[in-house]
């Protein structure tokens, strides 16, 4: 089973890091492969480059062997849209391997906004995990197909290549890049929400107006 999990990571941080891990955990795989954004389709520019998102995220998740970083998105030119990800990777799978996609349910919230969103079922399993203070909208458009789709656990993910949609709900930090930008642009140390090496190299490169206030 091939797991992915997308995300802008600007920057990466533990919450990112606990939740993969928690992921492998859940659903008893080896490897958990993040893919960080290139452009995101959603959202205005990032703080930091796609090579220096990438470069934080090989940082963080060195020597660990259950997280891995696919570069794929960075490799393409133009939004991130994840469908075409799915393809990619479903062409490189074959038809029968299962292929998941892991995504928080505040991002999963506005689901029916993605690109041939109605597609990407076709294309994998998805994986929710509930994000600490964020619900999923009562009527949306993914509150409807997890409803539909609602997987009856971990282990039946591996019997269909794509199509189910399972909640997960494991413990979880909450943590924000969002939040981590915030305290760096005031001076303020963001120590302990991200590994140290993250935060060393953040400050080596003066991202997001990182600057002698910080300190380690
Ligand atoms: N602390 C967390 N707990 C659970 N899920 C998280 C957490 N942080 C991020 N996620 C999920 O990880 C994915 C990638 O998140 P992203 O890179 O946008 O991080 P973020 O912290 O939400 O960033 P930002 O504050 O810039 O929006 C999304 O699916 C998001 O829901
Ligand atoms: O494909 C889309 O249209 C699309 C729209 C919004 C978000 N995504 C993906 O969802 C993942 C999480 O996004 P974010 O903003 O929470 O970092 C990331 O991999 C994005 O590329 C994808």
């Amino acid at each position: 089973m091939h797991v992915i999990y997308g995300g802008t990571f600007d920057p990466i941080h533990h919450g990112h890091l606990r939740l993969a891990l928690e992921v492998s955990d859940a659903l008893a795989v080896d490897r958990v492969h993040l893919v960080p954004c290139h452009i995101p389709p959603h959202r205005g520019d990032t703080g930091a480059t796609s090579a220096q998102r990438l470069e934080l995220i090989r940082l963080a998740i060195a020597g660990e062997e259950r997280l891995r970083v696919d570069d794929r998105e960075l490799q393409r030119a133009g939004a991130s849209y994840t469908a075409d990800t799915l393809r990619q990777l479903r062409q490189e799978l074959g038809a029968e391997a299962p292929l998941v996609m892991v995504v928080g349910t505040d991002s999963f919230a506005g689901f029916d906004r993605w690109q041939d969103w109605q597609q990407i079922p076709e294309l994998a399993h998805i994986v929710v995990v509930r994000r600490p203070g964020a619900e999923l909208p009562e009527n949306s458009g993914a509150a409807h197909l997890l409803a539909g789709r609602r997987a009856a656990g971990a282990a039946s993910l591996r019997e269909s290549p794509a199509g189910r949609v399972l909640e997960l709900d494991p413990p979880l930090l909450d943590i924000s890049a969002t939040g981590i930008r915030e305290r760096i642009a005031t001076g303020r140390s963001p120590r302990y929400l991200m590994p140290d090496a993250v935060w060393q190299r953040v400050q080596a490169l003066g991202l997001y107006g990182s600057g002698s206030a910080n300190g380690f």
